[in-house]
């Protein structure tokens, strides 16, 4: 009897104290907090949970960029996001956010949402991330990417990264191994950023019980192949044989990151894996939506798609002739129609805070230094200010020289699909390239017309990083014949 007793007297005083703790942190965030004085749901400044909630349940998850443009209409330009956070939705105030050089972080809960937490993309510590963005970025020379033109296709990235070809053409629905790791890798995203343990909760799990769930199976397959690719690369045979490349113009990522100045402790297996899975999932769901949407709303108007024909027709007569990218570049309504799809198909959605050392200054407001702070590429494109009407696609808002919303800057300033700063997409030649090989050669060897599509099919629906559609989506379904 007396020790039940004890037991309950120990159980009572446990969740008291909790309470009380509980109690205390949720009165810090709400009164002591130095964020205390912006704006912002008071829930969303008491608990963490209220981001969770939307990312994680409301209508299934991933909708809290969509929310946050409500708290933006509701509170104004700047909201207290979550009991740590701001988010600001001010076109002008972007380059002060993500400045061209600056020692600012990222935020290191993100660094496991891929669970490749070495990786560059993920690398929060401004000072590791500068060091291994430097021997990245010799993989994305101008001159490599046109070296390799004209092979654009959707499995250029992984080929440049891995030198091998995969065939998502041959497979029925194009649901390879890879396209299947790519989109459990995206779908874990929030579970990952809400829940950190889950990372390193899942590698503890074995590989052979992983293989047989449907969300780690297909990422599990998809790391052994690039293990064993690295694990090749180690081998002296074929380090001799690499030393003996007399250029690295058609080395692959691994080949490029082994030839740099890193030190070894950033070249082991597990690093080169972070970084090549980063490269390969950076550049394929971004590429792969942003064509979708760009291909749905030029085929959705008649109009737009009749003026980008003639032009393909009269710069490329005979269409077994395409020009190359840098000729491309010239054709000044496929570069404007490029650049609406940029917008209107924002790239990513999610937002990508920064972590100054020293305050900003915003309005009346003083952010104190170690905020993280963020303004998302959903809320640039689709302000009003700087791109009216900003849901209809028109390409003519990137023809002749014009101007932001400061009647200063130029347009292009404020399409930031590929970020800005230190850490901006360093795959952007990269995306250009192949967005105008495909699209002109889709274009102008074939006539297309939409099969039961409609606007939702495309429309930024889930905020998986990357802007996807509701559930329910065909995709764009079209059907195909010769050009004429
Ligand atoms: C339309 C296509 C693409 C879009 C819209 C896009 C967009 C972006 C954005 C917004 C970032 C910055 C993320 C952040 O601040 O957290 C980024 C980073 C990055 N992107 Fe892309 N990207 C595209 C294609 C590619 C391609 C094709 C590759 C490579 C094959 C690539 C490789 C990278 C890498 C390595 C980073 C990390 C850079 C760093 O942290 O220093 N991207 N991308």
């Amino acid at each position: 009897m007396s020790i039940s007793l004890s037991v309950l007297s120990w159980i009572s005083y446990t969740a008291l104290a909790g309470g009380l703790y509980l109690l205390g942190l949720v009165i810090h965030r709400l009164y002591l907090s130095p964020l205390r004085h912006f704006p912002g749901p008071k829930l969303a400044a008491a608990t963490q949970w209220y981001v969770t909630y939307y990312e994680m349940w409301y209508r299934g998850g991933g909708m809290f960029t969509r929310h946050i443009k409500e708290l933006h209409a509701k509170y104004g330009p700047i909201v207290r996001i979550n009991p740590w956070e701001l988010h600001i939705d001010d076109p002008e105030f972007y380059e002060t956010i993500y400045p061209p050089s600056a020692s600012f972080d990222k935020l290191s809960v993100f660094e496991n949402r891929f669970g490749i937490p070495t990786a560059a993309f993920s690398t929060a510590a401004h000072a590791v991330h500068k060091k291994r963005r430097a021997a990245l970025s010799l993989f994305f020379t101008k001159s490599r990417i046109q070296a390799r033109s004209p092979s654009y296709s959707s499995s250029l990235t992984r080929s440049l990264a891995y030198g091998d070809e995969p065939s998502f053409i041959n497979t029925p629905t194009w649901q390879t191994p890879f396209v299947c790791a790519m989109d459990a890798l995206v779908k874990s995203i929030h579970l990952n950023c809400q829940f950190p343990f889950m990372v390193p909760l899942a590698n503890a799990i074995p590989e052979w019980i992983l293989l047989k769930t449907p969300s780690f199976g297909p990422v599990v397959q998809f790391r052994r192949s690039l293990d064993e690719r690295i694990r090749r690369l180690f081998d002296p045979e074929e380090k001799r044989q690499a030393a003996e490349e007399p250029s690295y113009k058609n080395a692959t990522v691994f080949e490029v990151l082994l030839a740099s100045s890193l030190p070894p402790e950033e070249l082991t297996q597990t690093r080169l894996q972070h970084e090549a899975v980063s490269i390969v999932g950076a550049g394929f769901d971004t590429t792969r939506e942003m064509l979708a949407t760009i291909a749905y709303h030029v085929l959705a108007n008649p109009e737009t798609y009749r003026k980008l024909r003639d032009e393909l027709h009269t710069a490329i007569p005979d269409p077994s002739q395409i020009l190359t990218w840098a000729e491309l570049q010239q054709l000044p309504y496929l570069s404007a129609w490029i650049e609406e799809g940029l917008r209107i198909g924002f790239g990513t959605v999610q937002r990508s805070p920064r972590i100054s050392p020293t305050p900003f200054i915003y309005g009346k407001y003083t952010i104190p230094p170690g905020t993280p702070i963020s303004e998302d590429t959903y809320h640039m494109h689709t302000n009003e200010h700087v791109f009216p009407d900003p849901k209809t696609y028109r390409p003519e808002r990137w023809l002749g020289n014009l101007r932001g919303s400061d009647g200063v800057k130029q347009l292009s300033r404020y399409n930031v699909a590929f970020g800005r700063g230190g850490r901006m997409c360093l795959g952007m030649q990269l995306a250009y390239a192949a967005m105008y090989m495909m699209i002109t050669t889709l274009i102008r060897r074939f006539d297309f017309e939409l099969f039961e599509t409609t606007c939702e099919d495309v429309e930024f629906y889930y905020d998986w990083l990357v802007p996807h559609a509701q559930l329910n989506s065909k995709g764009v379904p079209v059907l195909v014949e010769m050009a004429s």
